[in-house]
């Protein structure tokens, strides 16, 4: 979900690793020439989601070491994207209440069009987890967001 801390934790996960490390909406941004925001604004969702699954899959095509990859928040939700990562590597879901991501959301005021406007960002947000949750929920491992420190990925990656 936004706010989870996909971009946060994979940031710190691969340094502490020394291991590259790729945010999937800034890939689909630098090869775009815009932001994952101003691309849904200016085509539409389904749109973007096809290129997201485009991007993706190049992204896993390219990359035969280890690396690890920060999804954007709904990409494992669309275009069978859940199962390309899970055959490619290790999926982790940062699971986290609707509290935890809002706040997160609002402390980085990134504009975020799925999410609407000010007002009803919550209420979106509250929809979106309902609905993504199934996907979510496939992924190998499940941790809770806030108890999340850099130890907490020893086990994972030494499985992989
Ligand atoms: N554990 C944390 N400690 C401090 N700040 C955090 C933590 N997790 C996330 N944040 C902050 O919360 C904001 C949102 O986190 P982040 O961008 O990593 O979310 P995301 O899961 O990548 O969301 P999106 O799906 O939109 O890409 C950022 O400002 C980030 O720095
Ligand atoms: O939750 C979502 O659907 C999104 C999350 C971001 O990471 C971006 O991929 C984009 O803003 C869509
Ligand atoms: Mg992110």
């Amino acid at each position: 979900m936004p706010g989870a801390g996909k971009t946060y934790w994979g940031r710190r996960i691969a340094a502490h690793y020394g291991l590259p490390f790729i945010d999937l909406d800034e890939y689909i941004s630098s090869n775009e020439g815009k932001s994952v925001a101003q691309l849904i604004q200016e085509v539409s969702e389904e749109t973007f989601r096809d290129l997201e699954n485009k991007y993706l899959i190049r992204l896993i095509g390219s990359t035969d070491n280890r690396v690890v990859i920060a999804c954007g928040g709904g990409t494992p939700c669309f275009s069978g994207n859940m199962r390309t990562m899970k055959m490619a590597g290790i999926v982790v879901y940062l699971e986290a209440d609707l509290e935890y991501l809002y706040s997160n959301v609002q402390r980085d005021g990134d504009i975020r069009p799925l999410l609407g406007k000010t007002t009803s960002v919550r209420y979106q947000m509250e929809r979106l987890l309902q609905l993504r949750r199934p996907y979510y929920e496939q992924a190998h491992y499940i941790l809770q967001a806030k108890d999340i420190s850099l130890t907490t990925f020893d086990e994972i990656l030494g499985n992989v």
